[in-house]
Formats: structure tokens, sequence, C-alpha cells
């Protein structure tokens, strides 16, 4: 389903969102989950395509995954969905970007990752108003080590280079870094049991704040 109420802009920007196979997803989170693994994999997706949705300069968002039940879920909450070419996730991130330029030729197009429960509307749209000044930008992640945004401008060649330590990678392809402090949210991603509990802290959406509060006990807080 796409938001859909306003024509291409300048301003406007198609995300695509990746989300991998839910019984490879989140792994460094097994122990902490347990049984509850897959249903945080799934809530902190659907709580960042909801957020995303909710950002004025968010036309659309296009999920890529192979996996049906993630799929339902992240239509329920707006997605455009699109199967997984299965080969790798930035071949999905760009097979994405292919059906965002499809959908709209106009729009900036960027890749958003999937794991940013605590995400604010107004603080993606600080960082893509930021990202549209430049061809090609990226947002670290809380580490410094990630990346949780690569954007370009409509018509230059989108090239993500995610996995592992993006973030060099992708100053090495002459993205502007757009390290600001005003962004938290945008910037932190949740791989391990210490990221949930600070995405907690920061304030997540309310799926992940349901299935964070049966693995932490009642300290879960929400966006
Ligand atoms: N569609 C798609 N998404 C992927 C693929 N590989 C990774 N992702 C997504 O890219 C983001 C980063 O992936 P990873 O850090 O490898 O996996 P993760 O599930 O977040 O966590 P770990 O299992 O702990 O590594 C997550 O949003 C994943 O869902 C892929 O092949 N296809
Ligand atoms: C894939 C990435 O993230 P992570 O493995 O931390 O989820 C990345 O930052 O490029």
């Amino acid at each position: 389903m796409l938001k859909g109420m306003r024509a291409s802009q300048s301003s406007a920007w198609s995300l695509v969102v990746p989300v991998k196979t839910l019984v490879a997803a989140k792994t460094r989170l097994t122990r902490a989950a347990g049984p509850h693994r897959t249903a945080l994999a799934v809530a902190i997706a659907c709580d960042t395509v909801s957020a995303a949705l909710r950002c004025p300069r968010v036309a659309r968002v296009v999920v890529v995954t192979g996996d049906p039940q993630a799929a339902e879920a992240l239509a329920e909450v707006g997605g455009h969905v699109v199967d997984d070419p299965q080969s790798g996730l930035n071949a999905a991130l760009r097979f994405g970007a292919a059906e965002a330029v499809r959908l709209a030729p106009g729009d900036a197009v960027g890749a958003l990752q999937a794991d940013l429960p605590a995400l604010r509307p107004t603080e993606l749209d600080l960082a893509l108003a930021a990202a549209a000044d430049f061809d090609m930008a990226f947002v670290p992640d809380a580490a410094g080590i990630g990346t949780t945004f690569y954007g370009t401008k409509p018509g230059v060649p989108f090239t993500p280079g995610f996995g592992g330590e993006s973030r060099a990678r992708h100053l090495g392809r002459g993205a502007k870094e757009l390290d600001r402090d005003d962004i938290p949210s945008v910037r932190r991603d949740v791989d391990t049991p210490a990221d949930l509990a600070e995405a907690v802290a920061l304030g997540v959406g309310p799926r992940t704040a349901e299935v964070a509060r049966l693995i932490l006990g009642d300290s879960g807080g929400t966006a």
C-alpha cells in the first residue's frame, strides 16, 4: 500500500527497508529474546516502517522481504512489499530501489535499516532534509561503525554498501556523513540486548514495547 496522497516532488523520498527471513533474523538476540525472537524482529520492523510512513518527507516505504509472515505484517502497517531476490542485503536494497524508481522516478531514494524501533518521524525528517543537499549521504549507527540510512538524490546511482563496517565503506564511496547528534532515534539500531535496552530508554514504538516487556520485564517504554 502507498501513502499515495501526493505527487512526486523534489523533497519527497522513497525509502527501501530490507527484512530478512525471520528464521535467520536478530540472531544476536537469540539468548535474550528466547521464544520471542521472531516476534521481536517483526515488531521492530513494523514500528520502524510505521514511524517512517509518518514522516512528512516520506512518500512511500518499499519493504523487501522473502518472508511471508513479515510481508503480511509489514503490508498491514502500510509498506509496499516486494519479494527478495535472495542475493544478499545490498542486492535486496538495489531491487527495492528499482521498484521505488518505477513507482516515482522523480523522488529521492533511501535505504533505511529495519531495526530502528525508537524511530521518531521528526528526526527522520531532519535526516532526510539534510541528505537532500548531497548526491549521496548516510547516517552512521549509534556505535559509529555501521549505517542506518543511505540515500541518493533522484537520478544519482543508488549503490548501498551495507554490512559490517559500512560507515567506512560509505565514506570511501564519497557519501556525505550525517553524524548529527539531534537524530538519536535514527541512529539507534538494535542488534544486541544492550541496544534493545537503549532503544527502550529512548522510547520504542508500541509493537516493540509489547514484546520488550515480555523480554525485559516492565522497564519497557513507548515512543
Ligand atoms: N531483504 C533482505 N534483508 C536483509 C538481508 N540480509 C540482511 N537483511 C536486513 O538487513 C538488516 C541488517 O541485517 P543483519 O545485521 O545481517 O541481520 P539482523 O537480523 O539485523 O541481525 P543478526 O542476525 O543478529 O545479524 C536487517 O534489517 C535485516 O533484516 C537479505 O538478504 N535480504
Ligand atoms: C548491516 C549493517 O548493520 P547491522 O549488522 O549492525 O545490523 C550495517 O550497519 O551496514
